[in-house]
């Protein structure tokens, strides 16, 4: 498996308006290792994943690959360099079967249609999931849907993933399936980063957490430390949770 750091994240920092959404974050996703984001709600968590994916642009910081600073750039450069994302709001091409939806996440890198299909029916089999190929998009359920969306960002063989939410909605059952195809993605030297509000699900998963608070990191270290940390434990209860 392969190891090092494949992103480092430097001193990151977005505000909206008079917000300070992410505020000096840094962060090293290492090869093969499963990071997980948390924080309470409005603590800068999607925004930081947006800033890293280029969907929002940083006020100031780096995310580096290599030698080469990402930040500020386009989405679509971004994710050349390597880095796929899913969403919380999964979005899927509602018309097309899932092996189309999935194949058009590589047509772009592939020449063909069959190439990426290929790829496609790769990335679904990792998954548990090739049964799907023929069906639908439309009317699949909300556990599916988020199946097929990390397919579509698994294709990509991606060197980092970035999760918003993946275990939103699932049952304890399909939390558990989920847990193990992460863990499997991660053994093959993908980089994970994991937001997610349930702990259950996620300390078990991720080898090293970072806690934001109001864009600012408040905890980093690995996750059996997380529960009893004062200041964790105080901005969660300040939340009401
Ligand atoms: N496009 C935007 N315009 C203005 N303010 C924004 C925008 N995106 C995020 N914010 C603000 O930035 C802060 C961080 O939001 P963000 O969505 O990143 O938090 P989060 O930790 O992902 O929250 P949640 O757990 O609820 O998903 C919040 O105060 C939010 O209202």
């Amino acid at each position: 498996m392969p190891t090092g750091p494949l992103l480092r994240v430097e001193g990151l920092t977005k505000g909206f308006g008079g917000v300070r959404a992410v505020d000096g974050v840094s962060l090293t996703l290492g090869a093969g290792t499963i990071t997980g984001l948390i924080g309470p709600n409005g603590s800068g968590k999607t925004t930081l994943v947006n800033l890293i994916s280029g969907l929002e642009t940083p006020d100031g910081g780096r995310v580096l690959m290599g030698n080469v600073d990402l930040a500020g750039k386009r989405p679509d450069r971004i994710a050349r360099a390597g880095i796929a994302r899913t969403f919380q709001a999964v979005s899927l091409p509602e018309g097309a079967s899932v092996l189309a939806a999935v194949a058009a996440a590589r047509l772009e890198r592939d020449g063909s249609i069959a190439q990426a299909e290929a790829h496609a029916l790769w990335a679904l089999e990792r998954l548990g999931a090739a049964d799907l190929a023929a069906r639908p998009c439309a009317g699949l359920p909300a556990a599916l849907r988020r199946r097929v969306e990390l397919a579509r960002a698994l294709a990509r063989q991606p060197a980092v993933l970035l999760l918003d939410e993946p275990a939103a909605g699932l049952t304890d059952g399909e939390k558990a399936e989920l847990a193990g195809h992460l863990r499997a993605i991660a053994a093959t030297g993908t980089a994970l980063l994991v937001v997610e509000h349930d702990m259950g699900f996620l300390l078990p998963l991720a080898g090293h957490v970072l806690c934001l608070d109001q864009g600012r990191p408040l905890y980093e270290g690995p996750p059996d430390g997380v529960r009893n940390d004062p200041a964790v434990v105080a901005a969660y209860l300040g939340e009401g949770a």
